[in-house]
């Protein structure tokens, strides 16, 4: 589905990702771990196009995508739910729904009932502002403003950070239908060990621009992944 091979990106002369590669699959949740500044953001960021990557490919069902600016490869499926959020503060919840309308061709302009299903929260405040919204919910209503683009992929980079454990538990949720039901792949970029261990797959620890420890589900030594994550 989503493939990073031996990416490299740059800020200026600072190297941020080094040789990265990774493969997200769908119906599977990767997990991306590692503590502050390690890089996990830059590859969310190079996934998606919001950085230009300086070396290696990003292979999107076959194709390479490295080129394609972040809303062609949102028009191709890939969605993106930044840290911090980006919810539009003085845009109500609708109004921060419909931007998810961005990519999709007239027809599909309308919020899946599914996003309610999900986040039925945001169907009792459409009219509210998005900034008048408390963290949980802003991140609710980042997520479901994702699932408007119908897309194929979700990269998430640190839904739960600063979210009270009742929204955590829903997000997880969320997440878990979409993988199950949905059969949609997942990035998850996390700092809160407990959830990804959860629910994720795949599991890939980061150090210093590096994928330094990687394991799957099935495969997973606890120990050798907690280790790697205290490096
Ligand atoms: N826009 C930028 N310009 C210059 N350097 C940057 C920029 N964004 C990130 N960096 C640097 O790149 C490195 C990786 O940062 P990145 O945000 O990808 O890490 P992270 O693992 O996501 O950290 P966090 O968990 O704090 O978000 C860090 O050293 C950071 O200071």
């Amino acid at each position: 589905m989503l493939e990073a091979r031996s990416v490299n990106l740059h800020y200026g002369a600072a190297q941020a990702l080094r040789g990265v590669s990774m493969v997200a699959e769908a119906g599977k949740i990767t997990c991306i771990l590692g503590r502050n500044g390690v890089g996990k953001t830059s590859l969310l960021r190079a996934l998606t196009g919001h950085q230009p990557i300086s070396g290696g490919s990003i292979v999107f069902d076959g194709q390479e995508i490295e080129r394609l600016r972040p809303y062609e490869r949102a028009r191709r499926g890939i969605a993106y739910v930044p840290q911090g959020r980006d919810v539009f503060p003085l845009l109500t919840v609708e109004e921060n729904l419909h931007t998810g309308y961005a990519p999709l061709k007239r027809a599909q302009r309308y919020v899946p009932e599914e996003v309610f299903d999900l986040f039925p929260v945001l169907a009792d405040m459409m009219r509210r502002r998005g900034g008048d919204l408390s963290g949980g919910q802003q991140q609710q209503l980042a997520i479901g403003r994702a699932l408007v683009m119908r897309p194929k992929i979700l990269l998430l980079d640190e839904p739960t950070e600063g979210i009270q454990p009742s929204i955590i538990k829903d997000i997880g949720r969320a997440i878990t239908y979409l993988r199950d039901t949905a059969k949609m792949a997942i990035v998850l970029v996390e700092q809160y060990f407990d959830f990804a261990h959860e629910l994720g797959d795949r599991f890939a620890v980061m150090d210093r621009g590096s994928v330094v420890f990687s394991c799957g589900r099935d495969d997973m030594d606890e120990g050798a992944l907690r280790r790697a994550l205290a490096i």
